[in-house]
């Protein structure tokens, strides 16, 4: 069998200019040496200690443990060797300048599904690689659409640790080789279906949605009785990343809608750091990611650490769900919610 590419013969040879592929090429490295450490101590469980413990709280709703502390540092430490300006983090209240005059920004969130830890489940570290701009230590730098991003995707620590990243040149997945400590491309062209009978919501929430998901949910639940004539299977692992590698691998659609909630009024996720690298992995795998009303990639961040409503996955199904935001009928498949209320009859 041929030998698959390393990780950094991918990054220094795929075809953008040759400053930015290199920076990119050396900030990927860096990215990937953090996560070979952190996988290893991943799988130490209980033997490196209280990974689990709540150190704080983020606002009203989000918890800090301690491996969420511990990741983030690791990424501090491995960055400052790369070109990278600063760095942004859902563990830090601003962003931190490591290197001025380099060319990159990076915002990440260290460790997501953190509140698996205990339960032993997959877990990840999501990242965004930005241009640098004129005032990098001002989380204004980071203020930059999806579409800006230069690199974005995510590292899962699972059975297998992989690395699921795009340069806009499609969507590739690194498996580590616990061997060598490297990563290898193993699917260099993921392809998503652009149909699916899979959605991914955290359920206990419905009483606070808003009409179009309770209406797609419902639904999708109905079956084949219902408007969508199919029947539907649902999974939620309460990790993003690990939802995203589902649907990645076998198709699939995910919901973090805001809901009636003060706190939830924009979803769950992040903007920056988490929805924008994952809609970009899943667009550039052949899907779609929209926030209900318009595409992901296109939103312009207001704050760091702003959150947003995030519909990804098949591309077809991700379609539906939002003509349903948008009021519309779907030609053939009536909505119950709708024909209720007659706020569309047709
Ligand atoms: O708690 P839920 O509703 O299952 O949602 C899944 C989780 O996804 C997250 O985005 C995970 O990210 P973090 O672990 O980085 O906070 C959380 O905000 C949320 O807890
Ligand atoms: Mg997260
Ligand atoms: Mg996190």
């Amino acid at each position: 069998m041929e030998q698959p590419l390393t990780l950094a013969a991918y990054f220094s040879g795929w075809a953008g200019s040759r400053p930015a592929r290199l920076a990119i090429a050396a900030t990927m490295e860096a990215l990937a040496s953090a996560a070979v450490e952190l996988s290893d101590l991943l799988a130490l469980g209980a033997l490196a200690g209280p990974m689990g413990r709540l150190t704080g709280r983020k606002g009203d709703v989000d918890e800090q443990k301690e491996i969420d502390l511990v990741a983030n540092n690791l990424l501090i430490d491995v960055l400052r060797k790369a070109p990278v300006a600063a760095l942004a983090s859902e563990e830090m209240e601003a962003p931190l300048l490591l290197d001025a005059k380099a060319p990159l920004l990076v915002a990440v969130d260290p460790l997501d599904g953190s509140s698996n830890i205990d339960a032993n489940a997959s877990i990840g570290t999501i990242f965004t690689v930005l241009p640098a701009l004129e005032h990098n230590e001002e989380p204004s730098a980071f203020l930059q659409r999806g579409v800006n991003q230069l690199a974005g995707g995510f590292f899962l620590y699972g059975p297998q640790t992989v690395l699921v990243s795009t340069v806009g040149a499609g969507t590739q997945i690194f498996t580590l080789d616990r061997r060598s400590g490297t990563f290898l491309l193993t699917h260099p062209k993921v392809e998503l279906p652009l149909r699916t009978s899979e959605y991914a919501v955290n359920d206990s929430n419905t009483r606070h949605w808003d009409d179009p998901v309770r209406t797609y949910i419902d639904d999708c639940r109905r079956g084949k009785e219902g408007p969508r004539g199919r029947d539907f299977n649902m999974r939620w692992t309460g990790s993003p990343v690990a939802d995203f590698y589902r649907i990645l691998s076998r198709g699939g659609i995910y919901l973090y809608p805001g809901d009636k909630r003060r706190e939830f009024r924009n979803g769950r996720l992040r903007l920056i750091y988490e929805a924008s690298p994952l809609a970009w992995v899943v667009e550039q795998a052949g899907g779609a990611a929209s926030t209900g009303r318009e595409r992901l990639l296109e939103v312009s961040p207001k704050s760091l650490h702003q959150r947003i409503p995030l519909i990804a996955g098949s591309r077809k199904e991700v379609e539906h769900a939002a003509r349903l935001h948008d009021g519309l009928q779907i030609r053939g498949e009536r909505s119950p919610l709708f024909s209720r209320r007659g706020l569309l009859r047709f």
